[in-house]
């Protein structure tokens, strides 16, 4: 196994940064450090591990256990919680969804996307956890966003955070859960992986994985290496928003899973939940850190554009 590439870092200050108001005069030295420590690894890699966010590996252990059951009914169960054409949750089935703009093949996964404004009926039993989740995920998204606004020195550190209304009708971020099944005696088409080559969309993801699998672009080689998390650990990442407010003091980089070489990992169905913190559709993403290198697009242009390309055929 090649050496991961991505840092690990501790999470603990990150647990109890203040509240906006009080979060330029209360922050303690401790937490101003991990705010750079986190500055310098994104602006190095894009990816890094967090470790002690309060969420243990058993709890993520009993997260993916459990929504693992959805993928194991029958299509036409399945088939009641498919994607609506205008929605940007519920089920995708293998194939549809291209990620890679290079390759036609669509990705062998089937996904489950998760808001909180689903109607109940509309979450299938073994994805009612993710009700839970969500509180859990967009806590620790937006103690992120604040210790990046600190170590990116704005002028208002909460306001990466406060461009996420979450759980609005307004705003986009989701829970998603991707299956990945075993890819050992199936017929793959020429050129299909399981997640193509793509930057996230939004501001940050946190991931959450049972296996190995994520590879990350290394910007200074071009080559993709292998991206694994220690017990416990959440992979972020940046999206493209967070390159956009920064004209590339932080990129958003690029990341795929492949069909392994690996005969165990061929056999066996792969999890992965990445949260992707998105910001308010009427959010125009322009130039917060350094000098404007891209046009000014509204979140909701963007999203448009971007699940556009994904679904050439929309489900
Ligand atoms: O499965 C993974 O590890 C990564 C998935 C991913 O990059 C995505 O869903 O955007
Ligand atoms: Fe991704």
């Amino acid at each position: 196994m090649e050496k991961p590439i991505v840092p690990v870092i501790d999470f603990t200050a990150g647990q109890s940064i203040p509240g906006d108001a009080a979060l330029l005069w209360k922050t303690t030295p401790e937490q101003i450090s991990l705010a750079d420590d986190i500055i310098s690894a994104l602006k190095n890699v894009g990816f890094i591990c967090l470790v002690n966010t309060g969420i243990t590996q058993d709890e993520m252990d009993t997260l993916m256990n459990e929504v693992k059951q959805f993928f194991g009914l029958g299509g036409s169960e399945k088939c009641l919680y498919t994607k609506g054409l205008m929605s940007n949750t519920g089920w995708v089935d293998v194939g549809r969804e291209t990620l890679s703009t290079d390759r036609k093949a669509g990705d062998y996964k089937e996904t489950f996307n998760f808001q909180p404004v689903m109607a109940e009926t509309e979450i299938p039993d073994s994805m009612k956890i993710l009700k839970e989740w969500w509180g859990r995920l967009s806590t620790l998204s937006l103690q992120f966003m604040k210790l990046m606004g600190l170590g990116l020195r704005m002028k208002d550190p909460s306001y990466i955070a406060n461009s996420h209304s979450f759980g609005s009708s307004q705003n986009e971020s989701a829970i998603r859960v991707n299956f990945y099944p075993a890819t050992v005696n199936k017929d793959l088409e020429p050129g299909q992986v399981r997640c193509g080559e793509h930057s996230d969309y939004g501001s940050v993801t946190l991931l959450i994985q049972d296996s190995p699998g994520l590879e990350v672009m290394n910007r200074s080689t071009g080559e993709y290496e292998a991206v694994t998390a220690p017990p416990g650990g959440i992979i972020v990442n940046i999206g493209d928003v967070m390159q956009f407010w920064t004209s590339d003091t932080l990129v958003a980089n690029k990341h795929r899973v492949l069909v392994s070489d690996d005969k165990h990992l061929q056999e066996a169905d792969r999890i992965s939940i990445p949260f992707f913190a998105i910001p308010d559709q009427t959010t125009l993403i322009e130039c917060l850190v350094g000098r404007s290198k891209y046009p000014p697009v509204t979140m909701h242009e963007w999203l448009k554009q971007k699940i556009d390309s994904a679904f050439k055929e929309r489900v």
